[in-house]
Order: structure tokens, then C-alpha cells, then sequence
């Protein structure tokens, strides 16, 4: 038996409420076959109060799916501390990390089938999912034709994954994720490759979790439409955060040493290279810069 210290144990709530999340200064590098580093990740700063919902946008390769597997404890960051509520998770040994996964975090990966037992039925992989729980908590949870109607799979409950449809394995995929009760859901484009109809329910059903148990959700998605429904998205630029989205209010994210993501709207207005002038400005009673070029030479 492993004796955990005091305190690290990371096993306990399923649930109640979401949990916080925090990141300082992470960096996560891969190493590819031919021994180069990928820096999939180059500082990422970020906090997510308690019961916070959040989509993630950006550019494919711009580091989106790394820092969902990071906070979902499925990769330890090269370096910078990532926090869950109170415990940091980038130091924790993987005793503790696979009680984190399997209680308090559930991570949906890109592509339903990745999350699925293939050959096993839909009530099978959620009582899959669900192996972890202690038989008290088993009992309590909603029961699995319970939670498998009320992503519409009732129908196909007894039915192997691998006949099941894209938006049904997808359904199926959130039904597994949700059966914990977690404190924290991540999901990696969950909507992609779904009809509108799919898409809506599912991402209905990821805002009910948040309803009803106050979980703490990010989705990384590239549709507008599933961006709409998040009051906060966060835009990831070559592995950093570069812009935030606030009740429909656009904001940059200042980076490390000073460095500023112009909005994609004014990228190409301003290229790079392109001289320009900042000066302090306050109005209102609040900070201002005001970013100017200076004017065309000669005229
Ligand atoms: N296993 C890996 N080995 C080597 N490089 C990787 C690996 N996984 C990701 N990368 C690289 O890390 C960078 C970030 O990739 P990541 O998948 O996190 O981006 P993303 O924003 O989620 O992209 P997408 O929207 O296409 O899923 C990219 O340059 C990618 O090629």
C-alpha cells in the first residue's frame, strides 16, 4: 500500500462546487523522433475562478490541446507551476495524478473514440468511467440509463461503441466524462465533426454540468457558434495566452517582457515591423496608452 502524505491526497470530493485553476509561467516542450524540441507552450499565465467557463480559441499548432492535457494532469509542464484549488498538480507524483483523473478532473480528448472503450457498450464505458468511485458513491450517482437517456442514448444503451454514429460516441464521450461528477470538465473540440443539431445538444449538456454542480468548465473549440455560448474565451498565439474575451469585450494579454498581441483585426493593418509610438494617456480616472505611427515622411 502507498502511504500519501497528509494533505496531497487529491482523492476525495466528487464534489461539491468547481475548482480554481492557476497557472504560472508554463513552458512545455516535446521531443520529436529526430531528437529536435517542439515548444508547444512558451509562459503561459492563467487563472479560472471556481465554476468559471471558458473557451479556448486560436490557431491550430498554437498550443490549445497541450494546456488542456497539462491542467487535466495527463502531461507534467517542462517547467512553470500549474495549480488545482490548492494543490500543485505539476509536482504531484502520478499515485496522485491518476486519483485526480479519475475523481475530481475529467479530460474529453479530441476525437470521441480516444475517450471510448470501442468494443464495450455504451452502459459498459460509463460504468467504466465510473470504477474509481467508492460502491457508496456508485450508489448515489445517477444511474447509467439514467445519465445515458438523458444524453439521448437510451435507445443504444446496450449497443458496442464502434456502431455508433460520430454524434452518438461524442454524446456517449460527455456521458462518461460527467458520470463523476467532476470538479473540473476539459473538453478538446467536442463539438467538431457533429451536425448543428448534435453540436447544440452536447454543448447544452456541458452548460447543464456547469448549472447544476457549479463545475468548473474549458472547452478548446475553433466554432463561433460554441465560442458564443462561453462568457470568457481565452485566445492562445504561438503557446501563449495573447487576447482574452469578457462579456463581449475584446482584451490583449500583456506577456512576458512587455509583449502585446495586436487583435487579429488589426494585425494585418499594422504588420509586423510596422514603427510605432506608445505614450501614457489617462482619461476617466484609467490607465490609457495610446499607440500611434508616426506620421508618413515627406507627407
Ligand atoms: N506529441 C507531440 N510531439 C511533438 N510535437 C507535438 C506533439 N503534440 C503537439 N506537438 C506540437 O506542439 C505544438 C502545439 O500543439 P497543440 O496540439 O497543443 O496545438 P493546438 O492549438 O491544440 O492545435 P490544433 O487546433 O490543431 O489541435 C504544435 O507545434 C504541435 O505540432
Amino acid at each position: 500500500m502507498t502511504v500519501l502524505e497528509p494533505g496531497v491526497d487529491i482523492g476525495e470530493p466528487t464534489h461539491p462546487g468547481g475548482i480554481g485553476v492557476r497557472c504560472t509561467g508554463v513552458v512545455h516542450l516535446y521531443r520529436t523522433f529526430e531528437g529536435h524540441d517542439v515548444v508547444a507552450l512558451q509562459g503561459v499565465d492563467l487563472a479560472v475562478r471556481p465554476g468559471e467557463r471558458v473557451a479556448f480559441l486560436g490557431p491550430s499548432g498554437s498550443g490549445k490541446s497541450t494546456l488542456l492535457t497539462l491542467l487535466g494532469g495527463i502531461q507534467k509542464p517542462s517547467a512553470g507551476r500549474i495549480f488545482l484549488g490548492e494543490h500543485e498538480i505539476s509536482r504531484l507524483p502520478e499515485p496522485q495524478l491518476a486519483r485526480l483523473r479519475s475523481r475530481r478532473v475529467s479530460t474529453m480528448l479530441q476525437g470521441a473514440t480516444r475517450n471510448l472503450l470501442s468494443y464495450a457498450t455504451a452502459r459498459q464505458n460509463v460504468a467504466f468511467a465510473r470504477l474509481a468511485l467508492t460502491s457508496a458513491e456508485r450508489r448515489q450517482a445517477v444511474p447509467e440509463t439514467a445519465l445515458l437517456a438523458r444524453v439521448g442514448l437510451e435507445s443504444v444503451a446496450d449497443q458496442v461503441v464502434a456502431t455508433m454514429s460520430g454524434g452518438q460516441r461524442q454524446r456517449l464521450a460527455l456521458a462518461c466524462a460527467v458520470s463523476t461528477s467532476p470538479q473540473l470538465l476539459l473538453a478538446d473540440e467536442p463539438t467538431s465533426q457533429l451536425s448543428h443539431e448534435d453540436r447544440d445538444a452536447v454543448i447544452g449538456l456541458v452548460h447543464d454540468l456547469g448549472d447544476e454542480l457549479g463545475t468548473t468548465i474549458i472547452v478548446v473549440t475553433h466554432q463561433p457558434e460554441v465560442a458564443a455560448t462561453f462568457p470568457r474565451t481565452v485566445t492562445m498565439k504561438g503557446g501563449r495566452v495573447g487576447l482574452e474575451g469578457r462579456d463581449g469585450a475584446e482584451y490583449v494579454v500583456i506577456g512576458a517582457e512587455g509583449v502585446v498581441h495586436l487583435p487579429s483585426h488589426l494585425a494585418g493593418q499594422w504588420p509586423q515591423g510596422t514603427l510605432v509610438r506608445i505614450e501614457p494617456e489617462p482619461q476617466d480616472g484609467r490607465d490609457r496608452l495610446v499607440v500611434s505611427r508616426p506620421p508618413e515622411e515627406g507627407g
